[in-house]
């Protein structure tokens, strides 16, 4: 007997990540779309999920977070701190796992996620794609290997409608690196430069944000020495690619009854 399906809800319906999602929970065998949601008083309210897939799904957006959430195993959330945080308790409450890619929180917020992950399972990254969760991999071992005469700086560019900054994963990449080097990122950090700024300190790691256009996604990390220059990159080319790496956390958390994971935990990389 094959197994019942993976009931998804998604919140942030219309946005660039929500409509991805649609399109890929509808295309997965093992899932059905059961609730897409969005805030009140947006102007997707009450259309048919399947209209800009030119199909009919009887899928409608609705603003009933709480109803959207009863019918459904797992919430999967790509909209805003504070949206995702209201998300999130309703979530604890009535007992539904949820996928969380929104980036941006503070810390503040980071902690009561850790709180409500004692009541419910949650699967939390600031970038969903198999590349990227690798691409960390590697960037540990390259900062352990070059841990001396080499400066280190994050560069990652985004489309033009993109609203936080340094992006949630060069801000990961630069904690993986700091980690395996002994550092705090929030001591050598360095998010800006502008007029006479002195030499570089060593000891910093520097972040450097490009916003424009349609880009999707850029993350490169580079090792500069005196004698060479390593750069480890990662380019994304469709969302597509988080919307797979979603769906692959919801199904993880079928097994989980409670507890914050990362993607680490879903592909077993640990
Ligand atoms: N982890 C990952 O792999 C990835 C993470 N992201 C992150 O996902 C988030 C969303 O990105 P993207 O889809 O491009 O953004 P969009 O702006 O395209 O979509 C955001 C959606 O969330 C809704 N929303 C905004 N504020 C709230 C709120 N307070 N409560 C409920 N819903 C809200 C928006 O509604 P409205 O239109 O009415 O404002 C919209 O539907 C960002 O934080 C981004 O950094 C993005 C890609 C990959
Ligand atoms: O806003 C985006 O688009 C993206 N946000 C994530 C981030 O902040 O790291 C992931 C991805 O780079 C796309």
């Amino acid at each position: 007997m094959s197994a019942a399906p993976l009931r998804v809800a998604i919140t942030g319906a219309s946005g660039r990540m929500g409509r991805m999602l649609i399109e890929a929970v509808l295309a997965a065998p093992d899932c059905v779309l059961s609730a897409a949601l969005d805030r009140p008083g947006s102007p997707a309210l009450g259309q048919d999920v399947g209209l800009l897939l030119g199909q009919q799904t009887g899928v409608h957006i609705s603003d009933d977070v709480r109803a959207g959430l009863s019918r459904s195993d797992v919430l999967i959330d790509f909209t805003r701190p504070e949206g995702t945080l209201q998300h999130l308790a309703l979530c604890a409450e009535l007992g539904v796992k949820a996928v969380v890619g929104t980036t941006g929180f503070t810390p503040e917020e980071k902690s009561e996620i850790t709180r409500l992950a004692q009541r419910t399972a949650i699967v939390m990254a600031p970038n969903m794609s198999v590349g990227v969760n690798v691409v960390l991999k590697l960037l540990e071992t390259a900062a352990r290997a070059l841990n001396e005469g080499y400066d280190i700086e994050v560069i990652e560019a985004h489309h033009r409608h993109k609203v936080d900054a340094p992006s949630g994963t060069a801000l990961q990449m630069g904690e993986v690196v700091a980690q395996a080097l002994g550092r705090d990122l929030k001591q050598c950090g360095v998010f800006a430069r502008e007029g006479v700024t002195g030499e570089r300190d060593p000891s910093s790691i520097g972040f450097a944000t490009i916003r424009g256009g349609s880009i999707i996604g850029d993350h490169t990390v580079m090792f500069a020495s005196m004698e060479e220059r390593i750069e480890i990159t990662h380019k994304s080319s469709s969302r597509a690619t988080y919307a797979q790496g979603s769906l692959r956390a919801a199904r993880f958390l079928a097994s989980q009854s409670s507890g914050l994971f990362d993607m680490s935990d879903v592909l077993g990389t640990r």
